[in-house]
């Protein structure tokens, strides 16, 4: 059995991890932590693995804590930035035998869908991207949003295309969007939602969109699961869930 923690336990996602775990054949949940609680319940229940959907600000601290103890961490929580995880890359050098995954989705189609607008990314001078979310979300862009603009920039750049054409000069703050490495991103924040991404592509006489829907946060657990079940054994940072699917 994996002995999981739960950090963020009584948030929306970590409610939905909670009862994912609880119901995984080969899983026990052994501890439901949030806000005011000691991260020692952790080490203290004997956690392998412990799962992390709490806050941008929070999240760093609780992989070191993690480490420190030996226990692999699977991070959802979003927010880590290259610099963050340059730092969870340093403190793991010494801790041989731990692992952790940060995956921006968990959502299977949400990592295929960042992998085919990496793919499609060389094809179109224009692109642009527009994610949706739930109003109680308290980051912008998406964390989704940050890592596809990166990997379709890299595509990019690879493929020598420059800046997408543009001929704005006069414009309202904000409404072009954050530029994310040079790729432009919209955030809707709209009650009703949960979490949607569109890629839009565009190129001579033709268009092409990439759209994820998650309609419900259950479409994150198998994601969730099986980081659990894949950082068991390894050590070092594994960043993107695409590296644990046969993509
Ligand atoms: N990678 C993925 O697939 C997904 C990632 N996410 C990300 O997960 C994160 C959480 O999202 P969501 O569940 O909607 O948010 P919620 O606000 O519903 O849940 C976060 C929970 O963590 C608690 N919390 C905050 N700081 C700490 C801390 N230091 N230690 C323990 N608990 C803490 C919060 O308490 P309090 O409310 O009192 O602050 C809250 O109960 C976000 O960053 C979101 O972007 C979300 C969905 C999917
Ligand atoms: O806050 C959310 O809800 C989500 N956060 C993640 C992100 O920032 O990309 C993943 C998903 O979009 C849901």
């Amino acid at each position: 059995m994996i002995r999981v923690g739960v950090l963020g336990a009584r948030g929306r996602m970590g409610t939905e991890v909670c009862q994912a775990v609880s119901g995984a054949p080969d899983m026990e949940l052994v501890a439901q932590i949030d806000i005011g609680d000691e991260l020692t319940d952790l080490s203290d229940a004997g956690a392998d693995v412990v799962v992390d959907f709490t806050h941008p600000d929070a999240a760093l601290d609780n992989v070191r804590f993690a480490a420190e103890h030996g226990i692999h961490s699977v991070v959802g929580t979003s927010g880590f930035s290259a610099d963050k995880q340059a730092a969870v890359t340093q403190l793991l050098e010494d801790k041989p035998g731990v692992g952790v995954v940060i995956a921006p989705n968990f959502a299977i189609g949400a990592v295929l869908s960042m992998r085919f607008a990496e793919l499609a990314a060389k094809y179109y001078e224009s692109v642009e991207i527009i994610e949706l979310h739930h109003p109680r979300k308290v980051d912008a862009p998406s964390g989704t949003a940050a890592h596809t603009a990166r990997l379709i920039e890299a595509a990019r750049t690879a493929a020598g295309l420059g800046k997408a054409p543009d001929a704005t000069t006069q414009e309202l703050d904000g409404a072009r969007g954050a530029l994310v490495d040079d790729v432009r991103v919209h955030s809707v924040r709209l009650s009703g939602l949960v979490a949607h991404q569109e890629v839009l592509f565009g190129g001579e006489g033709e268009t092409l969109t990439i759209r994820h829907d998650s309609l419900h946060r259950t479409s994150f657990m198998p994601g969730v699961l099986l980081a659990v079940r894949s950082i068991m054994g390894r050590s070092g940072l594994i960043v993107g869930l695409d590296k644990l699917m046969d993509l």
